[in-house]
C-alpha cells in the first residue's frame, strides 16, 4: 500500500511519521518500504535511528494503536487481596476474592485502613507495603511491568483530591484525553462525558472552565464521568465519593453499568448498602466481610428517602433560601 492509501484507513499514523519529522504527504505516492532508500539511510541516523527501526516501529505502532482501539485488551475477571497483618502485627484471617460486575464498599472507623487497603490494591502490594498484603490478579501474581508501567494501566483511581496539572479546558481536556484512547468519535464522546458530569456535578459547569477552576465537586464529577465512559480500566478503586459534593449513587451506578471492579471507600450509609458486599476494616486489618443482606437491601429504600430529602435542604440552604418544613421527613 502507499502511504496515500494507509493514511485513509489509519489517520492516527501521521503522529509516527512527524515523530521522525517526516512529512506523509510529501510521499503520499510511495510505499513505506521505499522511504529508507529516497531519504537515505543517513537521515535516519540523524533522527538517532536508522530505516528498518523505522519500518519495524511503524508495524509495532500500528499494533499498539490497534489494540488502544479495541479497548485496553486487558480483561480482569478477579482480585484477590491475600491476608497481611493489621497495625499489631496481627494476621489477618482470611483472603478476600473481588470479582467482575461486583462492588465493595469498604467501612471502619477513621483512620481504620481504609485508604491503605485501597492504596494496596491500586500498587499491587506484593508483601512490600506497610500491611504485608499481597493482591493476586486471576489469580496469580502480576509482573512488575504491570506494577510498575505507567501506560495502560488497569486501575483507575478516584482519590479525594483531584488535581489538575494543566491549564486546558474542560473540553480540551477530555478531547486530548479521547484522543489518546483513539475512540472513533471524538466529539461524541466528549459531549456524553461533559453532559454526565454535568448531571452529576452539584453546580453546572461551562466547556470552556479551565479544569484548574473546577470546584472540588465539579472537578470529582468529571472525573467519574471520564473514568466510567472513556477508561478501559476494568478495576475502580474510589476513595470517599460522599464528601465530594457530587450524586453519589447516580456516580455509583454509572461506574457499576460498565462491568467493573468497584471498591469504595464510605463512611455513608446508602453507599454501603448499596454495594454487594462490604469489607470491615478494624485497626488495619480486614476483620469482616459481610454480603448486604436482603432486609438491608429494602431499608436501603427508606434510607435513599430520606438521603434526597437531606439533599433537598442542603441545596436549599446553599441557594440561601428557607427550609421547606410542609414534607413528612423534615
Ligand atoms: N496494617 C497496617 N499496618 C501499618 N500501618 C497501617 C496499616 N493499615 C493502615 N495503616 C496506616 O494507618 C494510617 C491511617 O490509615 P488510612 O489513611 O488508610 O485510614 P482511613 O480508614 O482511610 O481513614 P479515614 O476514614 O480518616 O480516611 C495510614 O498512615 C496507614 O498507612
Amino acid at each position: 500500500m502507499t502511504i496515500n492509501e494507509l493514511r485513509k484507513i489509519m489517520p492516527w499514523i501521521e503522529d509516527y511519521f512527524s515523530s521522525f519529522a517526516i512529512d506523509p504527504l510529501q510521499f503520499g505516492n510511495k510505499k513505506l518500504e521505499e522511504l529508507g532508500s529516497i531519504l537515505g539511510e543517513d537521515y535516519f541516523i540523524e533522527q538517532g535511528s536508522s530505516s528498518l527501526t523505522f519500518i519495524d516501529g511503524f508495524f509495532l505502532f500500528m499494533e499498539q494503536a490497534r489494540a488502544l482501539q479495541q479497548g485496553s485488551g486487558f480483561t480482569v475477571e478477579s482480585l484477590s487481596v491475600l491476608p497481611g497483618h493489621n497495625k499489631n502485627g496481627e494476621k489477618e484471617a482470611f483472603s478476600v476474592d473481588l470479582k467482575k460486575g461486583e462492588v465493595t464498599a469498604i467501612v471502619g472507623p477513621t483512620g481504620s485502613g481504609k485508604s491503605r487497603l485501597l492504596a494496596d490494591i491500586e500498587s499491587l502490594a506484593q508483601e512490600d507495603t506497610p500491611t504485608g498484603r499481597k493482591i493476586l490478579i486471576d489469580g496469580r501474581s502480576p509482573g512488575d511491568e504491570e506494577r510498575f508501567s505507567t501506560e495502560g494501566r488497569f486501575i483507575a483511581q478516584l482519590s479525594q483530591n483531584m488535581n489538575f496539572v494543566m491549564d486546558l479546558s474542560v473540553e480540551e481536556f477530555l478531547t486530548m484525553h479521547a484522543e489518546s484512547r483513539m475512540v472513533d468519535e471524538i466529539s461524541y464522546i466528549v459531549k456524553k462525558i461533559y453532559d454526565t458530569a454535568n448531571i452529576l456535578a452539584g453546580e453546572p459547569f461551562s466547556r470552556e472552565t479551565p479544569v484548574t477552576e473546577l470546584s472540588g465537586g465539579q472537578s470529582r464529577a468529571l472525573m467519574i464521568a471520564d473514568t466510567a465512559l472513556l477508561s478501559p480500566a476494568p478495576v475502580v478503586l474510589i476513595d470517599e465519593i460522599e464528601n465530594a459534593g457530587v450524586d453519589k449513587i447516580r456516580s455509583l451506578e454509572l461506574l457499576i453499568s460498565n462491568n467493573k471492579i468497584v471498591l469504595i471507600s464510605t463512611h455513608d450509609p446508602l453507599l454501603a448498602l448499596s454495594a454487594d458486599q462490604r469489607l470491615v476494616i478494624q485497626n488495619g486489618g480486614i476483620s469482616k466481610l459481610l454480603k448486604t443482606t436482603p432486609d438491608e437491601k429494602k431499608y436501603l429504600k427508606s434510607l435513599k428517602k430520606i438521603d434526597s430529602k437531606l439533599t433537598l435542604i442542603r441545596n436549599q440552604l446553599r441557594r440561601g433560601e428557607e427550609i421547606d418544613f410542609r414534607d413528612p421527613l423534615a
